[in-house]
């Protein structure tokens, strides 16, 4: 048996003015973890067009409301520039795991990682589909180690995207590399892509659209947790 499969639903694909409730329909249909997409950009960034991704979704203030009416863990992915100056706050707010992007974290990983273990956060590291596995393998063998890799199937920024089938060479090469980690894959997930992402070894699955769209959503839950299961089981 391999390492725990997580269904984590995305809570971008779902309606924000009622999140709280959506985030407990989601857990009651058997989601593990809840996918909170924080993207976000600086005015100066925006000016010279140099933001992480063209979208602006939630922060901190709103993992904090959420954190009142929910013991769930919270999986915040960071899309931001400056994933540091996030750590505190989202730390305060109640946060579970620190996902930040390895493209922008090139010079102060260490620090990232040692602050959010500090604050009791899982910290997790994110590579966009353009960035080579390569560039996580220091932060996976490091002294002091990211928990988790999340592997973008979507260029990030939006839900509802098409799956990149092309990236589970870089789920491949991670779980044969390192059998114990935990894999994320993150974008285009659904009942007619986890085969894929499954059998590769990825073994967190975020999905948004393809639940939230869903007429049964306890029904793809349940199938994307089979999926990873059965293939893990046939490795
Ligand atoms: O990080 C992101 C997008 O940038 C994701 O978490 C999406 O929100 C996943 O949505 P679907 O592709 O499953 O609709
Ligand atoms: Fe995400």
């Amino acid at each position: 048996m391999g390492v725990a499969a997580k269904i984590a639903p995305s809570m971008l694909s779902s309606d924000f003015a009622n999140l709280a409730s959506e985030a407990q329909r989601m857990l009651d249909f058997g989601a593990d973890w809840l996918h909170m997409d924080i993207m976000g950009l600086m005015v100066i960034v925006l000016y010279l067009n140099r933001h992480f991704v063209p979208n602006l979704t939630i922060g901190a203030p709103v993992i904090e409301s959420l954190r009142k009416h929910s013991k769930a863990y919270l999986d915040c992915h960071l899309m931001v520039t400056n994933p540091l100056d996030y750590v505190e706050p989202l730390g305060k707010a109640g946060a579970s795991g620190f996902t930040f992007h390895v493209e922008v974290s090139k010079e102060n990983w260490q620090e990232l990682v040692q602050r959010i273990k500090s604050k009791g956060m899982k910290p997790g590291v994110a590579l966009k589909p353009g960035t080579p596995i390569e560039e996580v393998y220091p932060l996976i063998e490091a002294e002091n180690p990211v928990e988790m890799v999340l592997v973008m199937t979507v260029e990030p920024g939006f839900g509802g995207q098409k799956f990149m089938l092309e990236m589970m060479d870089k789920v491949r090469t991670l779980r044969k590399k390192y059998p114990a980690l935990d894999i994320e894959v993150d974008g285009g997930l659904g009942p007619s892509t986890i085969e894929a992402a499954a059998s590769a070894g990825a073994n967190c699955i975020v999905a948004g659209s393809s639940v939230f769209g869903a007429a049964e959503p306890a029904h793809v839950i349940s199938l994307l947790r089979n999926s990873v299961e059965e293939a893990q089981r046939n490795s």
